[in-house]
């Protein structure tokens, strides 16, 4: 039975690069997949992974039917067994409804791949649609972690080196970039919650009010 897969997890798990594996091991036993992206740090139209590896994809723009892109492929001659979606966070509800209709009257799998909830800790619109559509939700067995080194389940946004909580929903960026840029962060519940990323844990176990006091 065809599938709707929803693989999901923090920022740098690992997603993009299972996404090009799994493309990977069908491509090699000879069946043919449509990968979609939408915003990928690499440009339009790629699927990258930070292990280096970037291959085309279609991308998915605002308000481009999934379903009826497919329909008019194979009505022009096209063929595919799969579909792969990456960074589908940033897809609309109704983008999701047309995969699940791929998988339903297409009869194809289609892996999505995507963050569940942004810098807020809130619900993508199209993750939020994944989770209720999809046939299986599958977390990422590598697990990216906290500076604490406890298992990261929240993404945190910096701007200029502080935690923000406030701001766009959308802002493509990545992890570990210089403070002066709008980065991100993977941090447990307890560290997100409380605000604290690795450089603030930092200058707090720096700062002479958390030293030890020692007596005169
Ligand atoms: N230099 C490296 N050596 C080994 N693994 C790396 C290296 N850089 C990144 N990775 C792996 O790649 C993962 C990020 O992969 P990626 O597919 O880009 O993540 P995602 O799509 O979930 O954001 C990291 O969690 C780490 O496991
Ligand atoms: C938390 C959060 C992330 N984003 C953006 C940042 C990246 O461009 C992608 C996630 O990509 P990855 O391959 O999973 O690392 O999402 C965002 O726009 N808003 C957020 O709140």
């Amino acid at each position: 039975m065809p599938e709707l897969v929803f693989f999901s997890g923090t920022m740098d798990c690992g997603k993009s690069t299972l996404a090009l594996q799994i493309g990977h091991n069908r491509s090699a036993r000879g069946l043919r997949g449509v990968i979609f992206t939408r915003d990928d740090r690499a440009g339009e139209g790629k699927l990258s992974s930070r292990l280096g590896l970037v291959t085309e994809a279609v991308e998915a723009s605002e308000g481009m039917d999934l379903y009826a892109y497919l329909v008019d492929q194979f009505s022009k001659g096209g063929k595919a067994d799969y579909v792969i979606v990456d960074e589908a966070q940033f897809l609309a509800p109704e983008q999701i409804d047309q995969l699940a209709r791929v998988v339903d009257d297409l009869g194809l799998d289609v892996f999505a791949f995507g963050i569940t909830t942004d810098f807020r800790t809130r619900l993508f619109p199209g993750s939020q649609r994944l989770i209720e559509l999809a046939d299986r939700i599958e977390q990422l067995q590598v697990e990216a972690l906290c500076w604490c080194g406890a298992r990261a389940t929240h993404n945190a946004r910096t701007v200029d080196g502080e935690m923000v909580v406030a701001g766009a929903q959308i802002v493509v960026g990545d992890v570990n970039r210089p403070a002066a840029e709008t980065g991100y962060e993977v941090l447990c519940r307890r560290h997100h919650l409380r605000r604290t990323t690795a450089a603030s844990a930092r200058a707090g176990a720096l700062s002479p009010d958390v030293l030890p006091v020692t007596a005169p």
